[in-house]
């Protein structure tokens, strides 16, 4: 199939990303959100990190200024007509995703594939929340999205084989590495991450450490290139609770209980780089630990 337009929706850290790789890689993209100062916020800081790779000789200022010129902006899902394809990339709630799903269908193009890029929601079950279940998958990127290489690619129980081979063609397009994850909560890397990073919160929450001595416990004691609660702060704190209580719920094991500390922050609004503060406050020059 050829894929000339992505839609992406969802215009956050993720969703950004995700404009950025898909357009240098030579595609026509449409972001959307519900908020246009987030749409300002992800065309600045797409340029931004273009910057950082054309300082880096990775990218030509020409080639940076045509991949700036392919994306458009749009609060309309009608705009998606034109895609091909379309990666959902909004908030970790299922309901959100389900809503974005019913406005948007009416508009989808019969032959445009629908993906979703989340982090732990059963595939199968957002796919049966739209009318093409066949051609619906996880197309789940890393962050930060210019740099992670891999995109973990999740088929629902009705995926076809055109869909994946489309969505895996797009993955090797994009420079990047395809690792094919069964539809479980979380998939392969939160399975394994976000856990990882419960445990860190829990540490931090009895007082096993602090956040500075659990961080370089991580980075200079097992060659992390972060410390767990750096990584959560540039997650977002909302997103993995998110993940934990997806996992919580779907293994129906107490291992996966989200952390109460974790719990309080997302409460207290505190959900890392995203809002100013976290496991850090980063009002500052440098980041200062808040425990
Ligand atoms: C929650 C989920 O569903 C799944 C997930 O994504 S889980 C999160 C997975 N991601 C991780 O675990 C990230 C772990 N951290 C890292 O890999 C690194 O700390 C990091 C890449 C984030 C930053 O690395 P660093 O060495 O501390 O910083 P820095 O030197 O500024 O950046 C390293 C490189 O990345 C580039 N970079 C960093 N952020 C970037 C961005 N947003 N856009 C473009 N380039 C970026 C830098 O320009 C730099 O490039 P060079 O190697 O060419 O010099
Ligand atoms: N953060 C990460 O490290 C990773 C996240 N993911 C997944 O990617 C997705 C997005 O995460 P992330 O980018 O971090 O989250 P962010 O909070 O940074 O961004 C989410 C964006 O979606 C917008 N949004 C909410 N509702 C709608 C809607 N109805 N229509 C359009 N846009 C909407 C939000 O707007 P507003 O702010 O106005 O609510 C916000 O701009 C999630 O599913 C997450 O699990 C996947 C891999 C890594």
């Amino acid at each position: 199939m050829d894929i000339k337009t992505v839609g992406v929706i969802g215009a956050g850290q993720m969703g950004s990303g995700i404009a950025h790789v898909f357009a240098l890689a030579g595609f026509e993209v449409i972001l959307n959100d519900i908020d246009t100062g987030s749409l300002d916020r992800a065309i600045a800081s797409i340029g931004k990190n273009m910057d950082r790779q054309v300082k880096k000789d990775a990218v030509s200022e020409a080639d940076k200024d045509a991949a700036l010129k392919r994306i458009v902006t749009t609060q309309n899902t009608a705009d998606f007509s034109k895609a091909d394809l379309v990666i959902e990339a909004a908030t970790e709630d299922e309901a959100v995703k389900c809503k974005i799903f019913e406005s948007l269908i009416p508009h989808l193009a019969d032959h445009a594939i629908l993906t979703t890029n989340t982090s732990s929601i059963s595939i199968t079950r957002l796919a049966a929340a739209t009318d093409r279940p066949e051609r619906f998958m996880g197309f789940h990127f890393m962050n930060p999205v210019p740099v992670m290489k891999l995109v973990e690619l999740i088929r629902g129980i009705a995926t076809d084989d055109a869909t994946f081979q489309a969505c895996k063609g797009l993955v090797d397009k994009l420079g990047k590495t395809a690792s094919v994850a069964e539809d479980f909560p979380g998939f392969i890397v939160n399975r394994i991450l976000i856990p990882m990073i419960n445990e860190a919160v829990y540490a931090l929450h009895e007082g096993v450490g602090t956040a500075a001595s659990i961080d370089s416990g991580m980075t200079l004691g097992a060659a992390h290139p972060m410390g767990p609660l750096q990584l959560a702060d540039m997650i977002g704190l909302d997103t993995c609770l998110a993940i934990m209580r997806v996992l919580h719920e779907g293994m129906a094991d107490s291992k996966y209980r989200p952390c109460p500390l974790l719990v309080k922050y997302v409460e207290a609004g505190w959900l890392g780089r995203k809002s100013g503060r976290g496991f850090y406050d980063y009002s500052g020059d440098q980041p200062v630990p808040t425990r």
